[in-house]
């Protein structure tokens, strides 16, 4: 038997399990709300999670190996046979979550990591390190492919150094991590409020020192898709270019969102017991409606996470929100309306499409404690001649995991000259 950390039978690994029981008992940690206990469990290190209440549904032993497994089952789980033939998956506790397990193929995963690098985040979609530093036009990874090239022909070419906006001190953390802050929901009641707050841009760091190409590459952690998202007040600012949704996202998150037989899903009055709908359950209308108007596109590296929180600044907070995950597989943690209900631990893989809908759902915690290494399925990475440039993007791969995450802000039929918006209606079309 390997004395492998992750082996759970392994000695070292039940001593070093025995060791952390020990010191989690601490009245500190008692006093943690459920949400937060999970999170610290799947966050630590050593010993490794335990995985055996995830529910992990598109692990395959040839794409993925035997590191990080979750489960096939748990209670209330749901098979949805869907009208393209894929699966939907629901789970009785949780009205409104649906995941669609390897909803893309291989080559659609591919196309779509590599739309994201290539295109998706350069201007004029803003990232994260866009307030710091000056970065290359062309997108980052549009301007690394162009140096490697360049070292290949003259290994003397030296690497682009990327400069910050404001004069260089010395290196600190980058500021943005998000904030655990927990703003207002989004109504139609709060709308003019909410719009009316000051959205002062973020000022540039004064204690970044400028770095090369191949390190702030590993720094991207976001990139706004569609509507800006203002963080700072987390709301979004409609007084900026208007920028539309790529089509290629935005058609998978409408073919998912369509493909899904919502009268399986809402059955039996689960979609009144979730709560209350904006003006009636809607859910008859997502096939045609739904309309995905902004996103975040995440970028996760190995010991990244997301604390557990509430997308909530939306004002249609019964639409879906598909969420695409790509690259390295993560832990993602679905909870309730309050810190205190227990999560329930998912698995999402590379290629599986998560959709969060209807009133509970979607005004639910969640998080993404940890991101599981080594779990880049094999059509992810470099063979050589899989397409051209792909040995780039798997090596990024090797470390990364990639987070679509769109949302729709503005409800079916919202009046948008009402509110002195009408520059956003069919904006997109
Ligand atoms: O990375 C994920 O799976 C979730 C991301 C998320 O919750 C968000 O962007 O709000
Ligand atoms: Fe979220």
């Amino acid at each position: 038997m390997s004395a492998s950390p992750y082996d759970i039978n392994s000695p070292a690994y039940k001593k070093a399990l025995r060791l952390h029981k020990k010191s989690k008992k601490t009245p500190a940690a008692d006093d943690l709300p459920q949400l937060r206990e999970q999170e610290k469990a799947f966050k630590a290190r050593f010993p490794p999670p335990s995985l055996s209440d995830v529910l992990d549904l598109s692990w395959k032993e040839s794409d993925f190996g035997n590191l990080w497994k979750g489960v096939s089952s748990i209670d209330g789980l749901e098979e949805i046979p869907c009208q393209d033939g894929k699966v939907a998956y629901t789970i009785a506790s949780a009205p409104g979550f649906v995941l669609l397990p390897g909803y893309l193929s291989p080559l659609e995963q591919r196309e779509r990591i590599r739309a994201t690098l290539e295109n998706h985040a350069k201007p004029p979609n803003e990232n994260n390190l866009d307030t710091h530093y000056n970065l290359p036009v062309e997108g980052l990874f549009p301007a690394w492919k162009v140096f490697t090239k360049q070292r290949a022909i003259d290994p003397r070419s030296s690497e682009p150094i990327i400069e910050t906006k404001a004069p260089t001190g010395h290196t600190a953390e980058l500021a943005p991590k998000r904030a655990l802050i927990d703003n207002t929901a989004a109504s139609t009641e709060n709308f003019e409020d909410i719009q009316a707050m000051e959205k002062l841009p973020a000022p540039p760091s004064t204690s970044l020192s400028p770095l090369p190409l191949s390190s702030i590459l590993y720094k991207l952690r976001w990139s706004n898709i569609g509507h800006f998202y203002h963080w700072g007040t987390k709301s979004y600012q409609f007084d900026r270019e208007l920028i539309s949704i790529p089509s290629d996202i935005k058609s998978i998150c409408q073919r998912a969102v369509q493909t899904v037989p919502w009268s399986k899903v809402w059955k039996n009055g689960a979609d009144l017991a979730a709560g209350e709908w904006e003006s009636g359950p809607d859910w008859q209308q997502w096939h045609k409606n739904y309309d995905p108007d902004a996103g975040i596109i995440n970028f996760y590296q190995l010991k990244d996470t997301l604390m557990a929180h509430v997308d909530r600044s939306e004002l249609s907070s019964t639409s879906p929100l598909v969420s695409i995950s790509l690259g390295q597989s993560a832990v993602f943690l679905l909870g309730g309306l309050t810190r205190d209900e227990k999560a329930i631990p998912v698995i999402l893989r590379s290629g599986d499409v998560l959709i969060m809908s209807g009133p509970r759902c979607r005004r639910a915690f969640h998080g993404v404690p940890r991101i599981l290494e080594d779990s880049l399925p094999n059509h992810l990475k470099s063979k050589g001649e899989v397409e051209e440039d792909w040995d780039l993007i798997a090596d990024y791969l090797g470390t990364t995991r990639i987070n679509i995450n769109m949302r729709q802000v503005f409800p079916p039929n919202f009046p948008y000259e009402q509110y002195g918006l009408s520059h956003l209606q069919n904006k997109f079309y």
